[in-house]
């Protein structure tokens, strides 16, 4: 496991007028998912290569766990680095199976061993191995195309994930399933994610941090609460849209606002909100039933209550 560290990182394409990347220098922590935000042009996806040396930089440095990457082969590094994209790159000749083996196979572990990792990824982002393992990408949805493209930037067990777009093409039911099972695999495998974006509520949804971009520049790298909050000039204010009272709210933990449950307690009085939900999720659930006041749980034990009032009160503090 390891950071990434860029140091005034830029590249300038030949006979480009500006670099594409300008003096970027960040430091991404060992096991953050880190999103990279901004506009079409402002050099996401050029960052992004650099890492596994698609591009190169014209001045600057990338180190991944302390070692500067221009020391390791581009091959060796590339086994280090898993790779999504948003056509999701698979081998049309080939079957799925074939597809999230391809690393695994190049590394040359034994065919057992192959099959179990191709099974065990496949059951991870939930196609199971039985009805997928033969198909060919043509007889996938886009969605599941995705999904056997995040399996096969896992196989060889890489400690970073890289992943420009990758769900950019996905109609929005199915992003929005993709979402939530990145969010799902980032907590339970702890690898260190370089997402990027050009949408902001995927962007404050997945990011525990967020990198903004304008013109190859850094404008602002901070938590999603931060940039909403405290946003570091009006570009980014606009693109975040930081006036959005309920996308505020969408960032603040429920855990986090919760009043005392009331002695004596009676349960089963009120509607319910999950405690890692957030206010968001909460509020729509109090307009949705018009009930007064919700009952937080957390593994099903009730552990406090929320009212509207409360809510209000939050985003006003917050807002501030
Ligand atoms: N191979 C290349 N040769 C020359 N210029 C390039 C090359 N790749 C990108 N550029 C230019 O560098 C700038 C940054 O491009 P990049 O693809 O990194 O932007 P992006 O933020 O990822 O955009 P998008 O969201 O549209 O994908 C753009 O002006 C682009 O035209």
């Amino acid at each position: 496991m390891g950071n990434i560290l860029f140091e005034q990182v830029t590249l300038k394409f030949a006979g480009m007028a500006r670099p594409a990347v300008d003096q970027v220098t960040c430091e991404i922590q060992s096991g953050e998912l880190v999103v990279i935000l901004g506009p079409s042009g402002c050099g996401k996806t050029t960052l992004l290569k650099m890492v596994n040396r698609l591009y190169e930089p014209t001045k600057g440095r990338i180190t991944m766990a302390g070692q500067n990457i221009k020391a390791l082969r581009p091959t060796t590094l590339r086994q280090k680095i898993g790779y999504v994209i948003q056509q999701s790159g698979l081998f049309p000749h080939m079957t799925v199976a074939n597809n999230v083996a391809v690393v695994p196979k190049l590394l040359k572990w034994p065919m057992q061993k192959i099959q179990a990792r191709v099974d065990e990824l496949l059951d991870l982002v939930k196609l199971p191995p039985a009805d997928y393992r033969d198909r060919y990408p043509a007889q996938l949805s886009g969605g599941q195309q995705q999904r056997v493209g995040i399996a096969r930037a896992l196989a060889g067990n890489p400690d970073y994930m890289l992943m420009d777009e990758p769900f950019g093409a996905i109609d929005a039911i199915t992003r929005n399933a993709l979402q939530a099972e990145i969010l799902r695999l980032h907590q339970q495998l702890k690898k260190t994610i370089l997402f990027v974006s050009h949408d902001v509520d995927e962007a404050l949804r997945l990011g525990d941090r967020i990198i903004v971009m304008n013109a190859g520049r850094i404008v602002q790298f901070d938590t999603p609460f931060k940039l909403l909050t405290q946003p570091a000039d009006p570009f980014v204010h606009q693109l975040l849209g930081a006036d959005d009272m309920v996308r505020q709210l969408g960032q603040v933990p429920v855990d986090a606002a919760l009043m005392p449950l009331p002695a004596p307690f009676q349960p089963g009085q009120h509607p319910v909100v999950e405690a890692d939900a957030n206010l968001r999720d909460a509020l729509s659930i109090i307009l949705k039933t018009g009930a007064p006041e919700l009952t937080v749980v957390r593994q099903g034990e009730p552990v406090g209550r929320l009212t509207l009032d409360h809510i209000r009160t939050c985003a006003r503090e917050h807002n501030h």
